[in-house]
C-alpha cells in the first residue's frame, strides 16, 4: 500500500486498509490491486529485469496465446498486467526459465503469475499431468482451480484438484461440531 497514506486514527493497520477500501467503495483486494497497479505506472523502473507493459508483451506459448489472451481479457476482465505480474511473468515465461520466489501485497495479482505460467508452459496436446500447484489450505485449492479454469477456459487444458486427508482432518470431518 502507499506508504504516504496517513493512518486512520484508532485503527490497526489492517483495519485501516479495510476501512479505506470501504470508504472508496472497493473491496480490500481491489484496493490493493489499484494501489500496486498505480505504483507500476509510476517512476519505479529501477529493476534490472524487463517488465511487461501488456499481456501481449509476454512470451505466452504461441500455440495457446490467442486462447489465453481471451481468457485474461474476456473471462478475467483484465486489461493489463499488475506490477507483480509485469515483473515476474517475463522471468517465468521466457527461455531460459528461471526459478522464482516472489513476494507482494495481498490482492496484488500473484495468483495470475503462477496460473498463467502453468497454463502457458503445459503442452495441451499431451494428455498427462504437467503442472503441480501445492496449496497450504483447501480454500486456496478451490480458489486456484477456479482461476485456472476461468483463465484456461478457451484452451483444452484441464485442471483437477486433490485434497490430502490427514488423520487430523479426517477426525474434523467426522465430528461436525469441531471448527474448520
Ligand atoms: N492484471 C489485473 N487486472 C485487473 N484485476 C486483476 C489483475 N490481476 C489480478 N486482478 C484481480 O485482483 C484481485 C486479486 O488478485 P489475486 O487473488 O491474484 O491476488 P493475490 O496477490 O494472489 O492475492 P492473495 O495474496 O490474497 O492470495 C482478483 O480479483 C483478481 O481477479
Amino acid at each position: 500500500m502507499d506508504s504516504n497514506h496517513e493512518g486512520l486514527p484508532g485503527l490497526e493497520p489492517q483495519n485501516q486498509e479495510n476501512d479505506r477500501a470501504k470508504i472508496n467503495g472497493r473491496s480490500a483486494n481491489e484496493e490493493a490491486w489499484h494501489a500496486t497497479s498505480a505504483a507500476a505506472d509510476g517512476n519505479e523502473s529501477g529493476t534490472i529485469y524487463s517488465s511487461a507493459v501488456s499481456f501481449e508483451d509476454l512470451d505466452i506459448s504461441p500455440k495457446l496465446q490467442a486462447e489465453l489472451l481471451q481468457g485474461l481479457y474476456v473471462e478475467m476482465g483484465f486489461t493489463k498486467p499488475s506490477r507483480i505480474q509485469a515483473q515476474t511473468l517475463p522471468l517465468i515465461l521466457q527461455h531460459p526459465y528461471k526459478s522464482l520466489i516472489a513476494q507482494a501485497h495481498n490482492g496484488s495479482g500473484k495468483t495470475t503469475c503462477f496460473a498463467l505460467a502453468m497454463l502457458s508452459r503445459v503442452d495441451a496436446s499431451v494428455n498427462q499431468p504437467q503442472a503441480l500447484c501445492l496449496c497450504p489450505t483447501r480454500e486456496l485449492v478451490a480458489q486456484n482451480v477456479m482461476v485456472l479454469e476461468k483463465m484456461g477456459k478457451f484452451t483444452s487444458i484441464r485442471t483437477t484438484s486433490t485434497i490430502a486427508v490427514t488423520p487430523a482432518s479426517a477426525s474434523r470431518q467426522a465430528d461436525p461440531f469441531v471448527g474448520p
